[in-house]
């Protein structure tokens, strides 16, 4: 717990996660990733020389799921719980019958869970994602759309002005489970109807194949996000006009293509 712990205060620290008076909204799923952020969060509050406040949200899709869990679970520990009831489930499956339904509804659910937090006066969100998740993000960033993107640890949200943080970007998904598994923490299944037949479900088939290849391939990972080095990536295009005269260097270009342009 204290190695976990200890892994969670680096990213906070490193990234300037929370400071003095920061009222906190934790992204509350009942999932494995947020049940244990919200309790490491929870816990880390009394080890730290800053005042932070947390405040539980669930945004409720509509289908069944046990809310009672983790209203208790939060109980248990003095955090405020909101339940934000939504038609999230009605909209994705029947009115829009959507053929890719997790972007609609991921996306419904950051509109819900920003304006829940604002409404309540928080100036802070913090989601569950970890290391995994940021590598799967990578590769799925890559091979779908062709871009080198992840996200950050910490963004700021201009609309909302909420500060999303994601405490959890130093840890695998093998070492929250066990953190779960260890201390105890109730975890409430998710009645979404394409669970687990995700993009995302593909992409974390990948990296735990590569990761059985390559045993290091996380800490890798981890090392070349913070430590991106954009001088060994290409340059943006300047122009794609052929230039003539001068190019600065003294030499002369007469319309000779660069190979790869
Ligand atoms: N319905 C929800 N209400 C509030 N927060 C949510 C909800 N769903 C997801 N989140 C937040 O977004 C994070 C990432 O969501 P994602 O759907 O990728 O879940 P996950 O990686 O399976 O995490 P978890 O194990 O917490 O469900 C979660 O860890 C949680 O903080």
């Amino acid at each position: 717990m204290k190695w976990f712990k200890g892994k969670v205060k680096k990213a906070m620290t490193n990234y300037n996660m929370v400071s003095d008076g920061d009222r906190v909204a934790v992204g509350l799923s009942g999932g494995k990733d947020s049940m244990a952020l919200l309790h490491a969060l929870h816990l880390i509050r009394r080890e730290v020389p800053v005042n932070y406040h947390l405040h539980a949200i669930f945004v409720n899709p509509g289908w069944p799921m046990d809310v009672d869990t983790m209203a208790g679970f939060c109980e248990q520990r003095g955090i405020p719980f909101t339940n934000k009831i939504t038609d999230i489930g009605e909209i994705v499956f029947n009115d829009r019958r959507e053929k890719n339904p997790c972007a609609l509804c991921a996306n419904l659910r950051r509109g819900a869970i920003n304006n829940t937090a604002r409404d309540l006066g928080l100036n802070k969100l913090a989601l569950g994602h970890h290391l995994d998740d940021a590598i799967e993000t990578f590769f799925m960033s890559l091979i779908f759309t062709g871009q080198f993107r992840t996200f950050a640890p910490v963004t700021f949200m201009d609309r909302s002005g909420i500060t999303l943080i994601r405490p959890l970007i130093y840890v695998t998904g093998k070492t929250v489970e066990t953190f779960v598994e260890r201390q105890g923490l109730p975890v409430v299944k998710s009645l979404c109807p394409v669970n687990g037949k995700t993009k995302r479900e593909e992409m974390k088939g990948l990296v735990d194949s590569l990761n059985e290849r390559y045993p290091e391939l996380k800490t890798r990972f981890l090392t070349a996000l913070q430590t991106l080095d954009s001088q060994n990536l290409w340059p943006p295009m300047v122009d794609r006009q052929w230039r003539h005269g001068s190019t600065g260097t003294g030499e002369e270009v007469t319309g000779v293509p660069y190979i790869g342009e």
